[in-house]
């Protein structure tokens, strides 16, 4: 049920080139049979993944392409699977439609003329639709068992059609391939439901940009036209057409369809906006940072897109499963049709009819489809509301996590510092301290660095130059200043360089109780003095917590600061802390964390990627930074931390509605399998099941594109 076929025949095609290593194949088919989806292989996605594996442009990868375009999409998988020459046409004619209603039609004649004419010659009609019916689902059959996977839904659906025809139930093997189509055709369409619903995004992109020339005239053309370094122009009411910087203008955007966050924010020159985002109530004039094909939106249209056809460990634990269930089921068919008539002393006729019915009901494509349509629809969902999950894996994994472990700056506080209080040492002046530190800092990104050198802007000092910087990461930074080695760091650092803190010791707790973060200033390991700041937890920053617990999940604030800092902040926001951990630190204590079950990490992707990656899922938080984007398993887009505690629920709510897909799928056949041995009822209401049981399980994954998140 899987595109083992489609690899198997790359495999095959590249495995003939000379030079091509068998490893190489290897990891490539391992690669190609991980990231594709039932029903994707296509030229492109085989091309894309035999790039990632350095393959770019050489035989080997397009080889591979061409052995994937070639016939990618013929390879059948019975449910879910796009003909890409029905692509753009309405569902009604698709060449799955035709064929129901070219069926449809066949099957009611028959019906209508066998009110008036005698069944002998009715009967050739019902044979006739059931063969109509047999040549395209045979000949994916056989594609697919050419390809290595003769035990498909094709090969039951066949043999079923067949075997009841051949005992003389013609009317019903018509009736049954009849439904099988008709369950085909209403899955394509929710299926294109569910991916309408990320496509929606890109309905956001205003269709005209106003390009600004250098003579102040504008000129509306498409946003695909736009080239990065052009200027645009944004009047109030507009949507803002392409990725930028504001140059000029100052306005209120609502970013919702990037973020899924409505309310409106403040924006100014030099602020970054994104596509889509409505312009309430000032002109702006934003320079092209990104061409259309490229921008925000874009991207994850294309993330959401790839995340759908990355499969979840839940889902490829049921195509391993079908992969012995179909021959399985025809096994035991095939044991009843043997048996039954020495056991249970039935006749043959009933055996071969009760046989194939057992066939059809074990068709196992409700439960394949379960897993995939139901995450669809969770990470949909999830991406207009902001939260952006990188695939079924994170998405499932999220929901299992029992401790989330958040960065301290930038995530559970604004990340924007202020300097409180400035206590020189004795015989020296603010000035002095203020000033000397700023020069230190000015080769600094660190958010401390931002502070101490705006409120030395503030006071309208000029850092002096400064030689020699050098950062102790996660300690302080030093560099010689008119001629004297300053440093700049933690109480801690301070401590170790030998510096005597015990004057200043008790101003030191009293601020760090206050939940500020203090900078020691040395000069020559002399006491300067000391800086304070303070950085404000979110907004949201205790509901999240206090969400989070309501969902059974503990949280932990991992911080390179100071214990007593960290602990007045983490006491206000009602959570646990681990304070002065040098960067390593956090990666051990993230693995120390794991031992007792699955781990998030939540950061703001910036300076925290290692141990996003060393937790089970990496949640990135902020405003759609590229950073965000590309390093974790999962994006919280909008600014808050109550995002977090939304995709626990998201996963969660995806993962329940998987399992009652999976409840209806098994429920459904184990109680027709029951009917159907005890002869109650027949082939047709088995298919009747079996196509059921598939509209139900994505009729119900579709209700998870209307999730909304309800914390308590
Ligand atoms: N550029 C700097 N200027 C001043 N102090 C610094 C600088 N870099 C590090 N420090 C000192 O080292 C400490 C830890 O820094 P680190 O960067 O690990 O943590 P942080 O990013 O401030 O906090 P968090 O780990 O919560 O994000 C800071 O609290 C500060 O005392
Ligand atoms: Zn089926």
């Amino acid at each position: 049920m899987d595109c083992a076929g489609c690899v198997a025949k790359v495999t095959r095609a590249v495995e003939r080139l000379p030079g091509v290593s068998e490893v190489e194949v290897n990891l490539m088919a391992e690669r190609l049979s991980a990231a594709l989806a039932p029903g994707t292989a296509s030229a492109e996605t085989v091309t894309r993944e035999v790039t990632a594996l350095g393959y770019a442009a050489t035989p080997l990868s397009e080889t591979a392409a061409a052995a994937a375009a070639d016939d990618g999409h013929s390879h059948g998988h019975a449910h879910g699977q796009d003909d890409p020459a029905d692509q753009g046409r309405p569902w009604w004619r698709t060449g799955k439609a035709k064929l129901v209603w070219l069926l449809g039609g066949l099957v009611g004649a028959a019906y209508l003329l066998s009110l008036l004419l005698p069944e002998r010659l009715t009967y050739p009609l019902f044979l006739a639709s059931t063969a109509v019916a047999l040549v395209p689902f045979g000949r994916r059959a056989l594609a697919l068992a050419r390809a290595g996977s003769p035990f498909s839904i094709e090969t039951l659906m066949c043999t079923a059609g067949i075997g009841a025809a051949v005992i003389g139930a013609a009317e019903e093997a018509a009736i049954v391939v009849l439904l099988f189509a008709l369950g085909e055709l209403l899955e394509n369409v929710a299926a294109g439901r569910a991916r309408a619903g990320i496509r929606a995004l890109a309905g956001l992109m205003p269709r005209t940009a106003l390009r600004l020339h250098a003579d102040g005239t504008t000129e509306p053309v498409t946003p695909e036209r736009l080239a990065v370094g052009d200027l645009v122009l944004a009047r109030p009411g507009d949507r803002v057409p392409c990725d930028g910087v504001i140059e000029e203008g100052r306005s209120a955007l609502d970013e919702s369809p990037v973020t899924g966050e409505s309310v409106p924010v403040a924006r100014g020159p030099g602020d970054a906006v994104v596509a889509g985002s409505i312009n309430a109530d000032g002109a702006l004039r934003i320079r092209v940072t990104r061409a259309a094909a490229d921008n925000t939106i874009a991207r994850i249209i294309r993330m959401v897109e790839d995340a759908t056809a990355s499969r979840a460990p839940t889902q490829r634990f049921i195509e391993r499963f079908s992969a012995w269930w179909t021959p399985g089921a025809m096994a035991v068919s095939l044991l009843v049709i043997l048996l039954s008539p020495p056991l249970l002393g039935w006749d043959w006729w009933t055996s071969l009819y009760r046989g194939l019915a057992v066939l059809l009901i074990a068709c196992p494509c409700a439960l394949v489809i379960s897993v995939p349509a139901a995450m669809a629809s969770g990470l949909s969902a999830g991406a207009r509301r902001g939260l952006l999950v990188k695939g079924g894996a994170a998405l499932e994994a999220i929901g299992a996590t029992q401790t989330i472990a958040f960065d301290k700056t930038g995530t559970l506080t604004e990340g924007r510092p202020r300097v409180t209080d400035l206590l020189p040492a004795a015989g020296r002046s603010a000035e002095e301290l203020l000033g000397l530190a700023a020069g230190v800092e000015q080769g600094s990104a660190h958010p401390l660095a931002k502070a101490i050198l705006a409120a030395a802007g503030e006071r309208g000092l000029t850092p002096p130059p400064a030689r020699e910087q050098t950062a102790i990461p996660g300690r302080a930074v030093t560099a010689l200043v008119a001629g004297r080695r300053i440093s700049i760091g933690s109480p801690r650092h301070a401590g170790e360089a030998g510096t005597a803190l015990g004057p200043v010791a008790e101003a030191l707790a009293g601020l760090e109780g206050a939940g500020k973060t203090v900078v020691v200033v040395l000069a020559d390991d002399a006491l300067l003095g000391l800086i304070a700041m303070r950085d404000e937890p979110r907004g949201d920053a205790a509901t999240g917590i206090t969400a989070l617990a309501g969902l059974g999940v503990r949280s932990v604030m991992l911080t390179g600061d100071n214990a007593r800092t960290g602990g007045a902040i983490a006491a206000g926001l009602g959570l646990a802390v681990k304070a002065e951990l040098l960067p390593d630190d956090k990666l051990r204590e993230i693995a120390a964390l794991r031992q007792a079950g699955p781990v998030a990490m939540v950061g703001d992707g910036i300076n925290d990627a290692p141990a996003l990656a060393a937790a089970s899922v990496g949640i990135a938080m902020g405003g759609g930074t590229d950073v965000a984007l590309e390093t974790a398993d999962a994006a919280v887009l909008k600014d808050r931390v109550t995002g977090v505690a939304e995709l626990v629920a998201l996963s969660r709510a995806t993962m329940a509605n998987i399992r009652q897909n999976v409840a209806v799928a098994v429920g459904l056949k184990g109680l027709f399998l029951v009917t159907t041995l005890a002869g109650i009822t027949g082939l047709w209401p088995a298919i009747l099941a079996d196509t059921g049981a598939t509209v139900l399980v994505t009729l119900n994954a579709l209700r998870l594109l209307r999730w909304k998140p309800e914390l308590g």
